[in-house]
């Protein structure tokens, strides 16, 4: 299996792995106290951070010298009234550090029931994810959870690492412990990890047992105007869904649209669930970070699509913590793209257009 053969895949799909696992389990005994609001409003659980301290402590362990952009801190930790959610956070990271090797997994990871870590240690594998990115080196992103929102809704999200060589993404993993593993079968089995290394495709494998069980290799799949469909946010917040709505007409496209949170929505793309990832900026200015999209990108590129903002342009890994001014972002087979990058200039002339005749 490929990731087996390749150490930084097989240590970013174990560490992904288990931070699955926890959050799956912090699911079903989440209690209310357990989830701040940050600065900007959007939650944040003992999840997150639980799965950050996880992750990051296997990277720290496995690849001492590389950085990480991560999503969290552990600054509200620290203070006295964080003091019950670092508890719960070091309890929690220790119980899936310990947790006994799986097939596949080495001891030299820093995994298993010897590596049992301290609180001032786990906080400070949280803060290893500080790092602000930058144009060259060899560096981390990781989204502990993204689709919080989803999380806690008890659907879709993702557990999302890729790692990023001089701007350019290098491996992509994603751990899906809602998604079904086939989504013609929606009540069946769930959990998948997602794996792409550049050049060496795109893949599925079970959650259960990534490192040692069967992988797919995913390619995307040609669509006609009446099998595609888009595959959009669920948070009104997140992306200009009116203008997804516009874009879908000049397209043909009679389906319904995929609403999912997360990354996942990259994962569906890659297995042909859906045909078009549109993001569009909602006009806030917000900046799209790098750990929401890194993972994803590979995984698509891997499986044969091309993924854009929504001028056409590359999206730029090297610009720091975010993708830079906000222009969206468009993912797809590679026909379909082109076809995307047409219908989204056109719906966006309509829009000045109109604007112009408001008298804005
Ligand atoms: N105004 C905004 N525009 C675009 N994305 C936003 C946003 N506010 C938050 N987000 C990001 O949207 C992500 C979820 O993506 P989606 O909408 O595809 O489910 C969030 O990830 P987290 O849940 O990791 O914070 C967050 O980073
Ligand atoms: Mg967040
Ligand atoms: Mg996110
Ligand atoms: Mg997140």
């Amino acid at each position: 299996m490929l990731a087996n053969a390749l150490r930084p895949a097989s240590i970013a799909v174990a560490a992904v792995r288990r931070a699955c696992v926890l959050t799956a389990s912090v699911f079903n005994k989440l209690v209310k106290q357990e989830t701040l609001t940050k600065d900007d409003k959007s939650p944040v659980t003992v999840g997150d951070y639980s799965a950050q301290a996880v992750i990051n402590t296997v990277l720290g362990r496995t690849f001492p010298s590389d950085p990480i952009v991560g999503e969290e801190d552990a600054t509200d930790l620290r203070t006295p009234s964080g003091t019950v959610l670092r508890n719960r956070i070091v309890e929690l990271a220790n119980e899936t550090l310990t947790a006994e090797l799986q097939p596949g997994e080495k001891e030299e990871w820093g995994l298993g029931p010897n590596h049992s870590r301290t609180a001032d240690e786990l906080l400070d594998a949280i803060d290893r994810g500080n790092y602000n990115g930058g144009r060259t080196g060899r560096m981390w992103t990781l989204d502990p959870i993204d689709g919080t929102k989803g999380f806690l809704r008890g659907e879709q999200y993702a557990v999302c690492l890729a790692l990023i060589v001089d701007s350019r993404v290098e491996l992509g993993v994603m751990g899906c412990p809602n998604l079904p593993v086939n989504a013609a079968d929606p009540t069946g089995a769930r959990g998948c990890i997602f794996l792409a290394v550049r050049g060496q495709g795109a893949y599925q494998l079970p959650l259960s047992n990534p490192l040692a069980g069967p992988a797919e290799r995913l390619a995307i799949p040609a669509f006609s105007a009446e099998t595609l469909n888009l595959l959009e946010s669920v948070e009104k917040a997140h992306a200009k869904l009116s203008f997804n709505e516009r874009v879908a007409q000049l397209l043909g496209i009679t389906r319904a649209p995929t609403r999912m949170d997360s990354q996942a929505k990259y994962c569906s793309l890659a297995r042909g669930d859906g045909g078009v990832y549109l993001r569009m900026p909602t006009g806030v200015g917000y900046k799209e970070k790098i750990w929401d999209h890194a993972p994803g990108a590979i995984l698509v590129e891997e499986a044969g699509g091309v993924i854009t903002d929504s001028r056409g342009e590359p999206l730029d890994f090297g610009l720091g913590r975010t993708l830079g001014e906000n222009h969206g972002v468009v993912a797809a087979g590679k026909e379909v793209h082109s076809k995307v990058i047409k219908a989204v200039k056109r719906a966006k002339e309509e829009e000045a257009k109109a604007e112009t005749a408001e008298g804005h």
